[in-house]
């Protein structure tokens, strides 16, 4: 079958964006790593697919797959993609869009130039909900990691992020320990791995290991995460810019119980078809 997509991107990090609406066709996990393969298929760190609402109350239903095939919680970078996919395609005019994924509603507010506001929620700090093997809830926890021992919070987005403060970002040794922290028998259904070294109170540069990808230049996700660990650690104020490779995040926190708000921008770069 011949599948139409778009391919977009949100400070980096890429998506091939798929209509399941005004299209049908089932796609299996091996359908999914074709699409995301970068000689084999389009290449993308995630394919999002755009399906009709599960319920009145939501204007669309979002489906997030990680390049390796697997159906995944949330995606920041590509909720704020998503938002602008819908209105270029005219599936709706809305500036302000509710959205079902797999870790519940959120609100999308399409912003100018392309920017796109994202109520992400607010995050979970116990460790069963994230999910991670503690004890019990803490501020940071101890890992050893390969030979090292590792501090790092643990925080969920509606996926598991674990957070490590770092002197600097560019110093970090990411092909070795961004797959030995992701697959971390202490995080059952793996992790994330963000990297963060602090600018400032408002500012901060961050590197992700995404679990299911690989090293990304941005993680929407991830930033919100590691401003939630920085803000609890009393590093951080309550709006930060996250500095990624490739790009900038603002990040909003109120404190516990409080959404996150994150704003970036997007792109869309190519429309293509692809046999699957
Ligand atoms: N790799 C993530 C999903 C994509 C998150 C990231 N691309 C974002 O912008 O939040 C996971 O397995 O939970």
């Amino acid at each position: 079958m011949l599948l139409k997509f778009t391919k977009m991107h949100g400070a980096g990090n890429d998506f091939v964006v798929i209509d399941l609406i005004s299209q049908h066709c089932k796609l299996r996990p091996r359908d999914i790593r074709k699409l995301a393969d970068r000689r084999f298929g389009v290449g993308c760190d995630q394919v999002l697919v755009v399906e009709p609402p599960g319920s009145p109350d939501v204007d669309f239903r979002y489906r997030i797959y990680n390049a390796d095939g697997g159906e995944v919680e949330q995606c920041g970078n590509g909720a704020r993609c998503f938002a602008r996919f819908v209105r270029d395609k005219k599936l709706t005019n809305k500036r302000v869009i509710s959205v079902q994924t797999a870790a519940g509603v959120i609100e999308l507010r399409v912003r100018d130039n392309h920017r796109v506001e994202v109520n992400m929620g607010a995050p979970t700090l116990d460790p069963q909900q994230i999910p991670f093997d503690a004890e019990q809830q803490a501020a940071s926890y101890t890992l050893d990691v390969g030979d090292q021992t590792i501090e790092l919070g643990a925080v969920s987005m509606g996926n598991p992020h674990a957070v490590t403060l770092v002197e600097d970002v560019a110093a970090v040794d990411m092909a070795r320990l961004g797959p030995l922290l992701e697959n971390h028998p202490r995080f059952p259904q793996r992790v994330n791995a963000g990297f963060m070294e602090l600018v400032s109170d408002t500012e901060i540069r961050l590197r992700v290991f995404e679990r299911g990808v690989g090293e990304t230049l941005a993680c929407g996700t991830g930033a919100c995460a590691a401003v939630v660990y920085g803000l609890s650690r009393g590093w951080l104020r309550d709006t930060v810019t996250v500095n990624l490779p490739g790009g900038k995040l603002s990040i909003s926190w109120a404190g516990p119980g409080q959404p996150v708000i994150m704003t970036g921008p997007t792109a869309s770069v190519f429309e293509g078809t692809i046999r699957i």
